[in-house]
C-alpha cells in the first residue's frame, strides 16, 4: 500500500446500533473526526424537543459533541421539504451544529412512506429537500449535508442525484457505494463514488465495506476521495479509525486489536446502557455487537458461540473476560439468532 494523504474519518449513522454511548466509546481515542446520529424521522409536523434529545442527547452540550469533543451531526429522514426545513430549524434551536439528510434508508416501511432511498428515484426531489433545508439553515450559520446510495433500483441516476444534492446546497455528500436493491451485498462499488467525486466540487465521502486498513486504502484509491465514513467496520474493530490514522501518520501498521480491548469496549458499553435499559435488551445489544466482531476476530467468534445462549447480563459479561473452556471451533457455523432480534430487525438499512 502506497501512502495516501491524511483524510478525515466519520462514524456512520446506524439506527438501533450507534447510539449516544456507542458514539462516545468509539470516538474516545480521538481518531474519528465526526459522528452522525441515527435518523430522526420527519413526516409532517414539527417534532417535540424530546424526540431530538432522545436521538441526540449530545444536544445538551453547548457544542453538540461527544465527551472528547468529536462533533455529532444530527440526521433527518423525510420527504416533505417544508417539514424537514422546519424541523432542521428546530434542531438548530436545540443546539444542532450540523444537519445531515438521509437518502439511503432501504427499509420497506420507510420507503413505502416515501422516505430514505425512495427519493433517489427522482433527483428533483433530492434537490427540493436539500434546498429547503439549506435555505432554512443558512441564515443560522448551519450546514446541511446529505448521505445517498448509488440509486434505488439501478445506478442510472446516481450522478444526477449527487449533482442535485450539491446544487441544493449540501456542504458535503456521503456516498454508500451500493443501490438500495443491492442492500449490503458486497462488493461496494467504490469506483462509482469516484465518478461522482469527479463531477462535484463539494467534498465527497466514501462509505461502504471498509473493514480493514487494506479496504480503506482500496476505497480511497478507487474513489479518489480523501475522506471516508466507517460503519460496521468500527463495530467489528473499534481500533479501525485509530489504525488508519496511525498508518497515515507513521506509515506503520498497528498490531491486531487485542481481545482484551474489544472486551473492554463491550463491558463499558454494557455498564453504561444497563442504567436505563432492561437487562434483556442490554444482552441482545451486546450479542449484536459481538456478532459484528466475530467475522473479523477468532476470539470474538469463540466467545460468540459460547455466549450466544446466555440471557443473564452478569453471566454474559463474565464470559467476556475469563477463558472459556467450551470446546468449540471458532469457524463453526452458527445460526445468527440476532438476525431475529427486534433490534436488528428494526435496523434493516
Ligand atoms: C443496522 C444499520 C443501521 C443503519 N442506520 C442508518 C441510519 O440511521 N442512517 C443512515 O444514513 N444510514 C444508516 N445505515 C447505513 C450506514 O450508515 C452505512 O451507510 C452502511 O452500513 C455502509 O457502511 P459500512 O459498510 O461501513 O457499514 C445503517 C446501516 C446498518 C447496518
Amino acid at each position: 500500500m502506497t501512502q495516501v494523504a491524511s483524510g478525515r474519518i466519520g462514524l456512520a449513522p446506524m439506527e438501533g446500533v450507534i447510539d449516544v454511548v456507542t458514539r462516545d466509546l468509539l470516538s474516545a481515542d480521538g481518531a474519528l473526526d465526526w459522528t452522525v446520529t441515527e435518523f430522526v424521522r420527519v413526516v409532517d409536523a414539527r417534532l417535540p424537543a424530546r424526540v431530538f434529545l432522545r436521538h441526540c442527547p449530545e444536544l445538551e452540550h453547548a457544542t453538540c459533541t461527544t465527551s472528547n469533543g468529536t462533533p455529532v451531526h444530527l440526521q433527518l429522514l423525510g420527504s416533505d421539504p417544508d417539514a424537514l426545513a422546519a424541523n432542521a430549524v428546530h434542531a438548530q434551536a436545540l443546539g444542532a451544529r450540523q444537519v445531515d439528510l438521509n437518502f439511503g434508508c432501504p427499509a420497506k416501511t420507510v420507503n413505502r412512506h416515501d422516505g430514505g432511498a425512495s427519493l433517489l428515484r427522482d433527483p428533483d426531489r433530492v434537490y427540493n429537500v436539500v434546498r429547503a433545508v439549506h435555505e432554512a439553515l443558512m441564515p443560522l450559520g448551519i450546514n446541511v449535508t446529505a448521505k445517498i446510495r448509488l440509486g434505488f433500483d439501478d445506478k442510472q441516476v446516481a450522478l444526477a442525484c449527487a449533482e442535485a444534492a450539491e446544487a441544493g446546497g449540501a456542504a458535503h455528500l456521503v456516498v454508500h457505494a451500493r443501490t438500495r436493491r443491492e442492500g449490503y451485498r458486497p462488493p461496494a462499488h467504490w469506483e462509482w463514488i469516484g465518478r461522482i467525486r469527479a463531477r462535484l466540487r463539494i467534498p465527497v465521502i466514501a462509505n461502504g465495506d471498509i473493514w480493514t486498513l487494506e479496504d480503506y486504502w482500496k476505497a480511497r484509491t478507487l474513489s479518489g476521495c480523501t475522506d471516508v465514513m466507517l460503519g460496521r467496520g468500527m463495530l467489528a474493530d473499534p481500533w479501525l479509525a485509530r489504525r488508519i490514522k496511525h498508518w497515515q501518520r507513521t506509515g506503520e501498521h498497528l498490531t491486531e486489536t487485542p481481545w482484551a480491548a474489544r472486551a473492554e469496549v463491550l463491558t463499558a458499553y454494557a455498564q453504561r446502557i444497563r442504567m436505563h435499559l432492561p437487562e434483556k435488551i442490554v444482552v441482545s445489544l451486546l450479542k449484536q455487537w459481538l456478532n459484528q466482531m466475530r467475522g473479523r476476530d477468532d476470539e470474538a467468534a469463540r466467545r460468540f458461540i459460547a455466549l450466544r445462549r446466555r440471557t443473564e447480563l452478569q453471566a454474559f459479561l463474565d464470559g467476556l473476560t475469563p477463558d472459556i473452556q467450551e470446546d468449540i471451533s471458532p469457524r463453526q457455523e452458527v445460526a445468527i439468532e440476532m438476525a431475529e432480534s427486534p433490534v436488528i430487525k428494526r435496523c434493516s438499512q
